[in-house]
């Protein structure tokens, strides 16, 4: 067995990392760090894995825990792992972040889109971009990955086939995320009253997506967030002009053909078809009245948009089936 170090396994990301475990083959969870929760059971904290885990116990980060652990990742809030990663790193075991600190390329990109200086720049060179579907051959060759974030991810698999047929800089992504997109703190804008019965737009213009979007896709693009009333699923709607009448629809479903995870088909995808698995379904289609193309994305923000993409990583890196311990099946209806 691979014995695993999960770092922020007191959040929701932690929780849906120690979900995926309980039926991976290989992947045995032994170390669980948190901040506020260290200290208690894991079952006082995640009631729902007690069965799957009932010994563990969240503790408090230091290096030394890291030692004789196989593989760790990190799913902590942004700013973080950039402190801990020189420790994964002098130790040789392969890590998977989930974190942004280093998915984007250099730390000036850094430095505008998160407003701090990055704290190890001299190791954003190190890390892949942990999209399996378009980096599967350097992800399985590193030992250092930086999982894509939920929108990316989305907006992404949806439009990166179709980038020759379209002008980069014309793309616009309307995407809605579940609310445990933004993570177990309470926050007004994520309070029940707040979220229930209500569909916001936010972070307009502004959100630091947009820079691992356009580092993927080229171009200058526009990305609107909002935040829908379901707890998980993101929904992606994506816009272009096309460079001339085209088959948005038939270059997915070529691209895609042998993925595990992505379904390609004329429907319109609905996030309920994704719940709680590592599935991506996708549509597309060349409007002729307007010379646009339409490219929608529905995933699981917390499996595909985090954890499931963080264990597709780590199986490839690893040398297991990439497909181990994830379901390709939503829970719908
Ligand atoms: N939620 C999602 O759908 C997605 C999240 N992400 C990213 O993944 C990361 C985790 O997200 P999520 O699980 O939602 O967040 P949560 O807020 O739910 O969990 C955060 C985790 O980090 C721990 N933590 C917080 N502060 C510290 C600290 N100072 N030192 C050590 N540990 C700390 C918390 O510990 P404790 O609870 O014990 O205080 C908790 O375990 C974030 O970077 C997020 O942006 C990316 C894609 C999707
Ligand atoms: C609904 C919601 O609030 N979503 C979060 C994004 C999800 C996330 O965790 O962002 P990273 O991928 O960068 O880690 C937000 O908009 O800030």
């Amino acid at each position: 067995m691979i014995r695993t170090a999960i770092l922020g396994a007191s959040g929701f990301v932690g929780a849906e990392l120690l979900r995926l475990c309980a039926s991976h083959p290989e992947l045995d969870p032994v170390r669980l760090f948190g901040d506020s929760q260290a200290g208690l059971r894991l079952d006082a904290v995640h009631p729902q894995l007690a069965l799957a885990y009932p010994d563990l116990v969240i503790e408090r980060y230091a290096p030394d825990l890291l030692d004789g652990i196989d593989l760790v990742f990190a799913a902590l809030p942004h700013g973080h792992s950039q402190r801990i990663a020189p420790d994964v790193i002098a130790r040789d075991i392969p890590f998977v972040d989930l974190g942004a600190d280093f998915r984007l390329s250099s730390a000036e990109d850094y430095r505008t889109w998160y407003k701090e200086e990055h704290a190890a720049p001299e190791l954003l060179s190190r890390f892949v971009y942990g999209i399996p579907e378009l980096h599967r051959e350097a992800i399985a060759a590193s030992k250092t990955v930086a999982a894509a974030g939920c929108y990316p991810t989305s907006a992404i698999l949806a439009l990166r086939p179709l980038i020759d047929l379209v002008d980069p800089d014309t793309i616009v992504v309307d995407a809605a995320s579940g609310v445990s997109g933004a993570g177990k703190g309470l926050k007004d804008e994520t309070h029940f009253n707040s979220v229930d019965e209500n569909f916001t737009a936010y972070g307009l213009l502004t959100h630091r997506h947009t820079a691992e979007m356009e580092m993927a896709l080229g171009g200058r693009l526009l990305f609107t967030p909002h935040l829908a009333p379901m707890n998980r699923g993101i929904l992606a709607t994506c816009y272009a002009v096309a460079r001339g009448p085209c088959d948005p629809l038939a270059t997915l479903k070529a691209a895609y053909a042998d993925e595990p995870f992505i379904h390609v088909s004329e429907r319109p995808p609905s996030t309920k078809w994704t719940f709680g698995s590592n599935a991506v379904h996708l549509t597309a289609r060349y409007d002729a009245r307007t010379g646009r193309v339409l490219a929608i994305a529905a995933l699981d923000n917390l499996v595909k948009g985090a954890a499931g993409q963080m264990i597709q990583c780590a199986n490839l890196m690893l040398g297991l089936d990439e497909v181990a311990g994830l379901s390709r099946v939503g829970v719908c209806p």
